[in-house]
């Protein structure tokens, strides 16, 4: 009920019953459970983060792509134990569809690049940045959503298209001021645990699903890592090599226990290799222990960590030829990253990178009388159509209002539109900066 409602007592003062006053029920203006508002303050840091996401993906040469937020709930059931999969956003709609709120850009991204076919050549640099969505019990108290920046090459099979994508983050991190003492990229390939559980004869479709445990590896007791391990068959000889070869920290270490068959050795040389051409050599390491906690993929993994070790990985991302060929698509290579929007943010911060961004405009226009709000009009609307910022003072207010509200907006400067000037044709401006002030004929405000 609206507060000027008499709480449907009939005409105010009608000698009926007396109105029933319904106190208003007053809406929670928190926003839900995980969920943040943008305020402008936050909105300002946003789109700065989100400017520079944009332009890297230009610099790149990467086209800009989106898709609903809603998706199939098929595109995100994958059963290799993925917490993202545990923590789906999903329901059953009104048409009693399996439908999910996006944990991640990638598998739409892979239907839309299937849907299109033929009718796409080859390769595709897609770049997205979308809101992707998590359901976990608020325990945790964290958030349940969050911004990430996506880029992806698709129909690349050779690792010039992972040591792209790396150059392409370095370039962002360098663009916010980081560098590669603050930040670096522990990388490694899938293709190292493939060649040691082939070694061990163990089915390719457990695969994924050891990728999962061991992605817990610095998360979980490593006596519960083996322990998962073991359940899902693994025997305790392949076990103990498997662990042996996710310590490995050189790449030569690693060629003296794989050998040079296999194509894991290979692919990460080349990516070494290129990263000198790429100059970014100081950002990046090999580390057998990393594979990322997504089942799809297949070869090359990265992610982007800071070297204080204070904060969770800061983007990550790799290989998966797998993919599309699952959704029912051609065998398609493709890599991508994801890049969230949280633990950036808390980085700029822990090193002092945070940029001012204030809320300005040029101009704010305003009527010395309400006779003048229509000519105040006409004044805003010829600066605009120059391509100038214009607060209008849009009701009748005191100097001493005005003034304030362009020093909080602000406002580069005061244009006064009063009675004797207007009858010239002219206006009156002060430069809040300097408080010079002077009267100048309208058409030649610039
Ligand atoms: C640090 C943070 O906010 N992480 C975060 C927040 N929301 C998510 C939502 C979906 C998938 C991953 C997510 C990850």
């Amino acid at each position: 009920l609206s507060s000027n409602d008499n709480g449907g007592g009939g005409r105010s003062g009608a000698l009926s019953s007396p109105p029933v006053i319904e106190v208003p029920q007053k809406i929670d203006v928190n926003p839900p459970k995980g969920t943040r508002d943008f305020p402008p303050e936050d909105m300002r840091l946003r789109s700065w983060l989100f400017q520079n996401f944009r332009e890297v993906s230009r610099l790149f040469g990467f086209e800009e792509v989106d898709f609903p937020v809603l998706e199939s709930e098929a595109l995100f059931v994958r059963k290799a134990g993925e917490e993202i999969r545990d923590q789906l956003y999903n329901f059953k709609d009104r048409g009693n569809r399996r439908v999910a709120l996006r944990p991640e850009l990638t598998p739409s991204l892979a239907r839309l690049v299937i849907q299109k076919g033929k009718s796409v050549s080859l390769p595709l640099k897609w770049f997205a940045i979308g809101q992707c969505w998590r359901y976990e019990r608020m325990t945790r108290g964290r958030r349940r959503e969050h911004y990430q920046w996506n880029m992806d090459i698709i129909g690349v099979p050779e690792v010039t298209a992972e040591a792209e994508l790396i150059s392409s983050i370095v370039t962002f991190f360098k663009r916010l001021g980081i560098t590669a003492s603050d930040v670096g990229f522990k990388v490694s390939s899938r293709k190292v645990l493939q060649e040691v559980l082939r070694c061990y004869s163990i089915p390719e479709n457990m695969f994924g699903k050891v990728c999962i445990i061991i992605d817990k590896i610095e998360k979980i007791p490593i006596e519960e890592i083996k322990g998962e391990l073991v359940s899902v068959g693994i025997s305790e000889a392949a076990i103990e090599e498997l662990l042996q070869v996710l310590s490995v920290k050189s790449l030569d270490k690693l060629e003296e226990i794989l050998g040079d068959a296999g194509d894991a050795v290979k692919d990460l040389k080349q990516l070494f290799s290129l990263a000198e051409k790429f100059g970014y050599s100081d950002w990046i390491q090999f580390d057998a222990s990393v594979v990322r906690g997504l089942a799809y993929y297949t070869g090359i993994v990265f992610e982007g960590f800071d070297r204080e070790g204070k904060l969770r990985a800061i983007c990550g991302g790799g290989r998966y030829d797998q993919l599309l060929s699952t959704f029912g698509g051609d065998d398609i290579p493709a890599c991508g990253f994801g890049f969230g929007d949280a633990v950036i943010v808390e980085l700029i911060k822990e090193k002092g990178l945070l940029p001012e961004l204030s809320h300005e405009v040029e101009n704010i226009v305003c009527p010395l009388d309400k006779e003048l709000q229509g000519a105040a009009a006409t004044v805003a609307t010829i600066l605009r159509q120059k391509g100038q910022s214009v607060d209008l003072v849009l009701e009748n207010k005191p100097l001493k209002w005005v003034f304030k509200r362009a020093a909080r907006i602000n406002a580069g400067r005061l244009i006064l539109v009063g009675n004797s000037e207007w009858q010239k044709g002219m206006v009156g401006v002060k430069i809040l900066s300097t408080g010079e002030q002077y009267e100048i004929k309208l058409d030649e405000l610039e």
